[in-house]
């Protein structure tokens, strides 16, 4: 008999956007309403490059949280070829943030400011190493050269393979990964290399890019890949391997910025993100493994304590709107219009 009632512990969010000011205000209480904890990405402008950066921004996000909310946004500082040796002590003696994010420069929305030169960084990363800060990477190359479905790929043959010989013991999380070969690598390695996936990535292939015609709701990065690649990260999630865990992705962007000639990276999530994990894992007949891939994995690597409240999801087909508010404009979110299977209907 299919489940109608799912209750499981509360979830947390290893990889978010949550952007800042009145974009910020709109979009945090999403996450808030069906996660405890999320890692906010650093990727504003400009970047979160320092602790006291970070803190600041913690402030602003637990400023704009809904009242009585107790999110608990983790705070991650955006590595550049100019970041100290000496942040990467202080990061740890701090308790605000919780890892430092890679963006080859180039490669994805506000990443101009990360790193052309690996090697200009190793410094940084030998002391993460040693403090034992988690590094976490947006894992695609940028060689104009490489064909955009092979991005991910290259990245982790030229650059994550050494990188794993080079530092063996710093902990890694391969981000939003979406190629099987992502997800060999990280089956493959030891315990203190994981990797997040999203939603979209475990819901939709590359044909959802041109269903119909062309549809920049459906462009992110790294991009929507081939079905193969699909049912392999969704094999992976539902595994039960403790390295593989939940981080959205979700990445809110107004309608001007994707609706236009050359739009932007990037698909929201937050409205629904719980719930579409929840078709995700259904879809794969393993709604048993959805907890521990969303509540348990995550914080046991992070080192953090598992949450102690429960949430409820029930199926409860509801229509997502066609837009949600984002600062000033709006924003179209991912199953705009369309229906999704489950609902979050009981938070403590
Ligand atoms: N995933 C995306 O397509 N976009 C993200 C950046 C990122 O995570 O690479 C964003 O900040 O908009
Ligand atoms: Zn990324
Ligand atoms: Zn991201």
């Amino acid at each position: 008999m299919t489940p109608t009632r799912l209750e499981i512990t509360r979830p947390d969010d290893w990889h978010l956007h949550l952007r800042d000011g009145d974009a910020l205000a709109s979009v945090v209480a999403h996450t808030a309403q069906r996660f405890a904890r999320a890692i906010v990405m650093p990727n504003l402008k400009p970047p979160v490059t320092t602790v006291a950066l970070a803190e600041d921004y913690r402030r602003r996000i637990l400023a704009s949280l809904p009242t009585g909310s107790r999110f608990q946004p983790l705070m991650t500082l955006y590595l550049t070829e100019e970041t100290p040796v000496e942040e990467i002590a202080r990061a740890r003696a701090s308790d605000s943030v919780f890892a430092v994010k890679y963006y080859p420069a180039g490669a994805t929305t506000n990443s101009q400011s990360g790193v052309r030169e690996l090697s200009r960084v190793y410094p940084v990363l030998e002391a993460m190493e040693r403090h034992d800060l988690p590094l976490l990477l947006h894992g695609e190359v940028t060689d104009p050269e490489i064909d955009i479905f092979d991005r991910e790929r290259v990245f982790i043959e030229r650059h994550l393979m050494p990188l794993r010989e080079r530092f063996p013991a710093l902990r890694m999380v391969l981000e939003h990964i979406t190629t099987r070969d992502a997800v060999d690598f990280v089956s493959g390695a030891s315990a203190n290399v994981a990797a997040t996936i999203t939603a979209h990535h475990l819901l939709l292939n590359r044909n959802a890019i041109f269903e119909g015609g062309i549809n920049p709701h459906h462009y992110c990065l790294p991009i929507l890949k081939r079905e193969t690649h699909r049912a392999a990260l969704v094999k992976a999630a539902t595994s039960g391997d403790p390295r593989f865990f939940l981080g959205t992705d979700s990445a809110p962007h107004i309608r001007a910025a994707k609706e236009t000639s050359c739009g932007c990276a990037g698909i929201y999530t937050a409205h629904a993100a719980i719930e579409l994990y929840a078709e995700a894992f259904e879809q794969a007949g393993r709604l048993d493994r959805l907890e521990a891939f969303a509540s348990f994995h995550g914080p046991d690597f992070y080192r953090l304590p598992r949450n102690q409240d429960r949430i409820v999801l029930e199926r409860m087909p509801w229509i997502v709107p066609e837009e949600y508010p984002l600062a000033g404009s709006t924003c179209r979110p991912m199953r705009a219009g369309e229906s999704v299977a489950w609902a979050v209907t009981e938070t403590p």
